[in-house]
């Protein structure tokens, strides 16, 4: 991997400010899904060096918390600084580990970037309030206090965003955080930790835990009275497994999960904007993201058209290594990645479904599916109930409004809908009537800093972004004065 600063690649843990290897120096090894290759082999850490990081995270929440929330945005501005300026080789070592597209990892590692910027301002309005009292002799304030020791999972489609969105707001209202990120995709996070303590954040403050030891790392994160919050982001099946696990400590919990997101066009849409957007939506990142579009519904008016259009646009994606230039579409993160999306094609296939194009394996590499676009799919198949994670676009007919606002909510996760329409009353009734926690209209961009990203249901609960993410890393605390009276 050719960097200008070869330090940003780092093999081992980062705990209480050292780089920390494993007991017996266990590693892990860590592949290019594009060929397989081996890049290098990670410190595989274990529930020992686990506690470790919780024993430092809390050793050092006291000095950073009793920091002015100034103090802590001017570190927190000099590690996004730190980070905008390294984005060519942060993007290197992403695409190499995860495999998107070099120009989408540099958007991510953009992305990710923003919510540091944003968050090292917004930990400075983590106000209170002063309350008329209820007695004559009473008065009462409110105040915010950052939570505590912080443990935060992460998932590999997003290995860099995917922690930046979590340990901004921690970091900035004075939380320390203890991070697992995932076993596919570790060096992304060591590469933030290089930058993170040459912004100066202190040691203890930041502590990133590589393993392929998933349970029993987070075992010892769940089970820790310590750790006071838990922020997670994956699968919802595993979402639900660490719920429970918090329940023994009554931790304090944000569960950003899985998705099965609607994409709906109406007769009067804008068609080439739709097509567009569903471009943008769906194949971003291989269709590996928790927002991108994963069923997608158009009226009868404009079916055909619509179809033809996408299936147009899809055929100009190019597939292959993410680190060649002019590449559309890179591999998907595994065999049960791959497989999952075979699986799941396979059996609306079987059922009756037409692929316009693609459909396959694509030869462009052993972990690569064809972009693809089905029709004639109905709500039998797998593409209706399960989330495709890969790069396939189900398209189901629709007549009226009333039959395609049940189909889009008739699924247990709500995190991000689309649709696109002109007519404002149908666009207020529809977005009102969407069980989402997000709805995209007439785009099918909607993820930034700005905003708070979540989802409703089996998606999860909890925001990131926007001033409402703040409120995951606090408490709130209200003190009742009495006797003012003379
Ligand atoms: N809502 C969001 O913001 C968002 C964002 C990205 C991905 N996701 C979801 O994540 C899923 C894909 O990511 P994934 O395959 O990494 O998900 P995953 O749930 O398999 O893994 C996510 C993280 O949890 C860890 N993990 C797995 N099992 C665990 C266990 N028993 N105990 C503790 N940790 C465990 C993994 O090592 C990884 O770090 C999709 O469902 C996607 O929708 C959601
Ligand atoms: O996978 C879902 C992430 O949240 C991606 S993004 O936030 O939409 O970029």
């Amino acid at each position: 991997m050719k960097l200008s600063r070869k330090n940003l690649l780092q093999t081992q843990s980062y705990i209480d400010g050292q780089w920390w290897g494993a007991e017996h120096n266990r590693k892990f090894s860590v592949f290019n899904p594009f060929d397989g290759s081996l890049i290098t082999k990670v410190a595989d850490l274990g529930e020992k060096e686990t506690e470790s990081a919780i024993e430092a995270a809390t050793r050092a929440f006291p000095a950073w918390s009793r920091k002015t929330a100034g103090e802590r945005s001017d570190i927190l501005r000099r590690w996004y600084e730190l980070i905008m300026e390294n984005v060519d080789d942060l993007a290197l070592i992403l695409t190499t580990e995860q495999g998107k597209p070099l120009e989408e990892a540099k958007g991510e590692i953009r992305y990710g970037a923003s919510f540091i910027e944003w968050f090292a301002e917004e930990g400075k309005r983590a106000y209170g309030d002063v309350i008329p009292g209820h007695g004559t002799d009473k008065r009462i304030t409110v105040i915010k206090q950052p939570i505590g020791v912080v443990a935060a999972i992460t998932p590999w489609n997003f290995p860099n965003a995917m922690i930046t969105r979590k340990v901004a707001p921690a970091l900035a209202v004075g939380c320390t955080v203890v991070i697992k990120p995932a076993q596919d995709t570790p060096l992304s996070a060591l590469a933030l930790a290089v930058l993170a303590e040459e912004a100066g954040i202190p040691p203890g403050v930041l502590n990133i835990l590589t393993t392929n030891q998933a349970k029993e790392v987070g075992a010892t994160l769940t089970k820790s009275k310590e750790v006071r919050k838990l922020s997670f982001t994956g699968s919802t099946a595993v979402g639900k497994e660490l719920m429970r696990q918090c329940s023994g400590t009554v931790k304090k919990l944000s569960l950003e999960l899985g998705g099965n997101a609607p994409f709906i066009v109406f007769d009067d849409a804008d068609i080439e904007g739709a097509v567009a957007g569903a471009m943008a939506s769906k194949y971003r990142n291989g269709g590996q993201t928790c927002v991108c579009a994963n069923r997608f519904f158009v009226q009868a008016g404009v079916y055909d058209r619509f179809v033809e259009a996408l299936t147009a646009e899809v055929k100009k994606l190019k597939p292959g290594d993410g680190r060649q230039k002019n590449i559309d579409i890179g591999p998907l993160i595994n065999v049960s990645g791959l497989e999952k999306v075979e699986r799941i094609v396979g059996d609306a296939v079987s059922k009756g479904a037409v692929a316009t194009t693609g459909g396959n394996r694509s030869e462009a590499g052993d972990l690569f599916y064809q972009p693809t676009v089905l029709t004639g799919v109905d709500n039998t198949m797998a593409v209706s109930e399960e989330e495709i994670f890969g790069p396939v676009a189900p398209i189901f007919r629709f007549e009226t409004e009333e039959e395609v606002i049940a189909m889009a909510n008739d699924t247990p996760f709500g995190l991000a809908a689309y649709f696109y329409g002109r007519d404002y009353a149908l666009i207020w009734r529809v977005a009102e009537a969407l069980e989402y926690g997000m709805v995209g209209i007439n785009t099918g961009m909607i993820s930034t800093a700005v905003a708070p990203f979540g989802g409703v249901k089996e998606s999860g609960f909890g925001r990131e972004g926007s001033k409402y993410g703040l409120e995951e890393y606090l408490v709130t605390k209200y003190m009742c004065w009495g006797g003012v009276e003379r």
